[in-house]
């Protein structure tokens, strides 16, 4: 039994998963809470049945320091001793994956599980890995899996958010619908769609740009992260086949536990 944990800035995603290495996902429970609600995650883990063995937890955490205390005091209180934890990070290579990063560790440790699950996934495919979170990030692996380098970005909420904050007119669109028409009569459904707009440009831009360096590969495009639903319908990729994956960092973790170091 594996406790596999993403801890993004925005919420704490995270699954149990069998210790069956042939399975990818899979999970036997899961669950997500928003950061501040950090500390329910003690009630979800003290039910889990521990293995014999202990709890092997595996955690990606780009929240910061203070969330990495609360998480190892919510293990220790749910498991004690018999939580076997890796603090997972970006290293040069693991799990079939190179780390292209000049300074490997720079790299997001999200970032570089979501790219261990991208090719768990999709073996020996080219692979523009998306993932619409906090940050929306929009990476290239190659098919010989080289984390070959990425973009960051606003993610859609966070670029909302920053109109309201930076401006005296401008509300926050929490929970709004997508907009009925690309060109708005209203200020709300105007910021979602220059919002929509700016991430679905970004990531079309990427991607012709991938294209133009290697005109004649095959991408596959992998679409992941909490507004990634609601992306998704605007994407307009051609020929390249849109896949929308969950929980591509918990893969990635799942398949890195199994890989060993
Ligand atoms: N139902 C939804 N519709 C649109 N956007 C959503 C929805 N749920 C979450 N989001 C967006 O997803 C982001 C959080 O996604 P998540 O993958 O949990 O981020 P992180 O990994 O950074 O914690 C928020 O910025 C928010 O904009
Ligand atoms: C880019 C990120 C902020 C994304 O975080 P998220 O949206 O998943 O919360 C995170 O991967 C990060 O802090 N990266 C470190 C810098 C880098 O990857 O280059
Ligand atoms: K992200």
């Amino acid at each position: 039994m594996m406790l596999l944990i993403d801890a993004g800035n925005t919420r704490i995603k995270w699954a149990l998963s069998s210790v069956d290495k042939a399975v990818t996902g899979g999970w036997l429970q899961q669950g997500a809470v928003g950061r501040a609600d950090v500390a329910t995650l003690l009630q979800a883990w003290s039910g889990l049945v521990v293995p014999a063995a202990g709890m092997q937890v595996c955690v990606s955490n780009v929240a910061g320091p203070a969330l990495r205390d609360s998480l190892q005091a919510i293990l220790q209180e749910a498991f004690g001793p018999r939580a076997i934890v890796e603090w997972f990070a970006s290293t040069a290579e693991r799990a079939g994956v190179r780390n292209g990063y000049r300074h490997p560790g720079q790299l997001g440790c999200d970032r570089f599980a979501a790219a261990i699950g991208a090719r768990a996934l999709f073996p020996d495919e080219e692979l523009l890995v998306v993932t619409c979170g906090t940050a929306t990030t929009i990476d290239v692996l190659s098919a010989t899996g080289v984390f070959e380098g990425g973009m960051i970005l606003p993610g859609f909420g966070t670029m909302a958010t920053s109109l309201a904050l930076n401006t005296a007119q401008l509300p926050r669109i929490d929970g709004a619908a997508p907009p009925e028409k690309v060109f708005a009569d209203n200020t709300v459904d105007a910021i979602v769609s220059g919002c929509i707009a700016a991430q679905v440009g970004a990531i079309e831009h990427a991607l012709a740009q991938r294209q133009l360096a290697r005109p004649r590969a095959r991408v596959r495009c992998l679409l992941s992260g909490g507004a990634g639903v609601l992306l998704a319908p605007y994407l307009r990729l051609g020929d390249t086949a849109l896949e929308k994956v969950d929980n591509l960092v918990l893969l990635g973790l799942q398949t890195a536990m199994n890989h060993g170091r």
